[in-house]
């Protein structure tokens, strides 16, 4: 496995959200589950999708967005990540991208309040979903164009967001440059999570061998949104290890032994075992 691991033991605190069109109320609520997650001995803060803004009106989301250098909710988690000398993965919140539209962005924080890296969502949602409106996220936000890998003293983590969840392929791509843990932060809609969520995040743990981290928006939003909550940590064997369920904001600390990543892909090497596949066509 690429990547030093210097850690045995993650402590994480994943928080499911219902945040808000405020960025000072998202922030506000960032704060409360960072003293409980210190005071629990978490390490590590794992927040949802668009934790530091929720809010599908472009015209009144604009007056409130600003560049990621200087992104209020960004900001925050720093100065959060500081004080309580942990680490944060924010999720993501909406930043202005260069064509007028916003990027959905996620950062990685360290306990000194430095960020690491951004990330932002690759691919966008834009599906037509039986029963409900049309989706088009791509009318809102542009994609982003690269992943991320950031070094911790865990392993190396695997930046994803939500949609992400359904290219396999990027999953395999971190697992292959070692990945120890994948962050897919969520805002799921109901009817696609109680159809797809669940089996997908663990298809990509036991696919990868690595820790899923799957921290999502839950609940009636002010937006209008529901989404379909159900934060979820799986381990790289398959198995849930935390299902917060259909529910508002809570905080979930689960203590994760990263031995099982190497473990699990000593046992079943199919990371190392793929094959180019050329294909036959027959008639
Ligand atoms: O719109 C925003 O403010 C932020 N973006 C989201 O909440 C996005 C687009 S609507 N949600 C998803 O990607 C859900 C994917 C999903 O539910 C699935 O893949 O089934």
């Amino acid at each position: 496995m690429k990547g030093l691991v210097m850690k045995d033991t993650l402590r994480i605190a994943m928080a499911q959200m219902c945040s808000s069109t405020s960025h000072a109320e998202n922030i506000a609520t960032v704060a409360g589950f960072a003293e409980e997650a210190r005071s629990a001995g978490a390490e590590v803060l794992a927040l949802p999708e668009v934790a530091g803004l929720m809010n599908r009106d472009a015209k009144t989301a604009r007056e409130v967005i600003t560049l990621p250098e200087d992104d209020p909710f960004i900001e925050g988690c720093q100065k959060i990540a500081a004080d309580h000398r942990l680490w944060i993965h924010n999720g993501s919140t909406p930043v202005l991208a260069g064509d007028g539209r916003f990027l959905n962005q996620s950062a990685l924080i360290d306990p000194t309040g430095r960020l690491l890296g951004r990330y932002s969502k690759i691919h966008l949602f834009d599906a037509d979903i039986p029963g409900g409106k049309p989706i088009r996220e791509s009318s809102r936000f542009a994609p982003g164009d690269a992943a991320v890998l950031a070094e911790t003293p865990w392993g190396p983590w695997g930046l994803s967001i939500c949609y992400d969840l359904r290219f396999p392929q990027l999953y395999r791509d971190y697992a292959q440059a070692g990945a120890t843990l994948l962050f897919v932060p969520s805002a799921f809609t109901v009817p696609t999570g109680r159809a797809h969520w669940e089996v997908l995040l663990r298809a990509r743990a036991i696919e990868t061998g690595a820790y899923v981290v799957a921290a999502a928006q839950g609940g009636k939003h002010e937006d209008g949104r529901e989404t379909w909550g159900h934060s979820m940590i799986v381990n790289p064997w398959g198995e849930v290890l935390a299902d917060m369920g259909h529910n508002g904001p809570s905080l979930k600390i689960v203590d994760l032994p990263i031995g099982k990543v190497a473990e699990a892909r000593r046992n079943i090497p199919s990371l190392a075992n793929g094959r180019p596949y050329n294909m036959a066509r027959v008639r």
